[in-house]
C-alpha cells in the first residue's frame, strides 16, 4: 500500500478532484491510500437531489460547500474535525460492497486508541450505537474506491442543522439519506487530538511494522489533471446541483388574498413546468408568471432574476417576486 499526502489542501473540491484521479489516472496495481479534511461542506451522493438534503439558508448563511461525489448513498456534514479517508484498489467482486475489509484497518486504529468502534450491519462505523463514521464506494471497470468520514471533533450542531431539509412537498427518485444519531470520537480518548494528529496516528497505524510508509508525491502532471477535474465537474453547478434526478415540488398556502398552489418540474436543476392555482384575484395574466419562470435554474437568485421584470404584486395583490420567491423556495 501506498500513501498520498494531499499536500494541506482543505477545498472539499479539489479534496474530490485528487481522488478522482487517483482512481482513474495512476497507473498502478497498488493499493492507495488517501486522507482529506475538509473546510465546512455538505458532500451529496452521486444520485441524490441536492436540494433534498441540505438546509439552503443555512448553507447560503454560513458558506458552506455544496459538491456531489462519485460514489452513492447518503449526504453528510464535514468540517476540519472531520477527517476522510479512502482506499483506492484494483475492483474485484470480493472488494466492492465489502465495507469489512476497507474499515477494518481504520477500526483496529480506533481501538488501540480505547475507542470501542464497530462496524454496523450497513456501511457505518458506530461506537455504542451512535455513528462515527459513514462508508461509501464507487467503482470503474478496473479500479474502485471505498472512502469513509471519521468524526472526530466536528461541530455537530452544525452538522444537523446543515442537513436539516425545510423544503416541504417534493417528490423525486432520489436516494435519501439515512439520518442517524452521531458521535464525535473525541468523547471516548483519553487525551485531546487535533484533526492532524489522528491522521498521523491512522496512518502510522495502518503502516504499522513497515520502517517506512512507502509514499507517492503528486507531480505537476498531476495537478494538472486534478485542477481539470475541478474544473470540469467539483466546481461546477451543473454537476453539484444539476445532476439530481428529476423532482416535482408542490407548495400550497392560504394568504390574506386567497389560496396558493404552486407545482414545479424540475429537470437537470432546472424549471421545466410551472403551474400555479388559486382563488386569489389580481390584475395581469398569471401565466405571465410561469412563462418567466420555466427556463431557469431551480434556486433563489435565478428565480428572482426571471421574476425582475414582472410586478409580481399585481398578479397577487401585494405579494411581490421576493414574497413569491420565499414561498416556492
Ligand atoms: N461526517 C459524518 N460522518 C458520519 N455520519 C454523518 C456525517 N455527517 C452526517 N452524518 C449522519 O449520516 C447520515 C447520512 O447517512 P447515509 O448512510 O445516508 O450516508 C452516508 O453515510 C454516506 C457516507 C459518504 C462518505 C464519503 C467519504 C468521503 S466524502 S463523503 C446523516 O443524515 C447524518 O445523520
Amino acid at each position: 500500500m501506498i500513501f498520498v499526502d494531499n499536500q494541506n489542501t482543505y477545498d472539499p473540491r479539489v479534496n474530490l478532484a485528487i481522488e478522482e484521479h487517483l482512481l482513474r489516472t495512476l497507473d498502478t496495481d497498488e493499493d492507495i491510500l488517501l486522507f482529506y479534511i475538509n473546510q465546512p461542506s455538505i458532500i451529496i451522493g452521486r444520485n441524490q437531489n441536492t436540494l433534498e438534503e441540505i438546509n439552503h439558508e443555512y448553507v447560503e448563511q454560513n458558506g458552506v460547500h455544496v459538491v456531489r461525489r462519485l460514489s452513492g448513498g447518503g449526504a453528510v456534514y464535514h468540517d476540519l474535525g472531520n477527517l476522510n479517508f479512502s482506499f483506492i484498489s484494483n475492483y474485484s467482486r470480493d472488494n466492492f460492497k465489502n465495507f469489512k475489509k476497507f474499515t477494518g484497518p481504520v477500526i483496529e486504529v480506533l481501538h488501540s486508541l480505547g475507542v470501542p468502534a464497530e462496524l454496523s450491519g450497513r456501511n457505518d462505523i458506530l461506537v455504542e450505537g451512535r455513528k462515527i463514521s459513514g462508508n461509501a464506494q464507487y467503482t470503474t471497470t478496473r479500479r474502485m474506491y471505498s472512502h469513509g468520514t471519521l468524526l472526530l471533533n466536528t461541530n455537530l450542531e452544525h452538522l444537523v442543522a446543515a442537513l436539516n431539509v425545510k423544503m416541504s412537498k417534493i417528490e423525486s427518485k432520489g436516494i435519501k439519506s439515512v439520518r442517524s444519531r452521531v458521535a464525535n470520537i473525541s468523547e471516548y480518548l483519553s487525551e485531546e487530538m487535533d484533526t492532524l494528529t489522528f491522521r498521523q496516528r491512522l496512518l502510522e497505524g495502518i503502516f504499522a511494522g513497515l520502517p517506512t510508509i512507502p509514499e507517492y508525491k503528486l507531480t505537476e502532471a498531476d495537478w494538472q489533471a486534478i485542477h481539470k477535474l475541478y474544473e470540469e465537474r467539483y466546481s461546477r453547478w451543473d454537476w453539484n446541483f444539476g445532476h439530481s434526478p428529476d423532482f416535482n415540488v408542490k407548495k400550497v398556502e392560504r394568504f390574506p388574498f386567497g389560496e396558493v398552489e404552486v407545482r414545479i418540474d424540475v429537470h437537470k436543476g432546472m424549471v421545466e413546468g410551472f403551474k400555479i392555482f388559486g382563488d386569489f384575484q389580481g390584475e395581469g395574466d398569471i401565466h405571465d408568471i410561469e412563462s418567466a419562470v420555466i427556463g431557469t435554474r431551480f434556486e433563489r437568485e435565478s428565480l428572482l432574476q426571471a421574476l425582475q421584470n414582472l410586478a409580481v404584486d399585481r398578479y397577487f395583490g401585494g405579494f411581490g417576486a421576493e414574497d413569491f420567491v420565499n414561498f416556492i423556495y
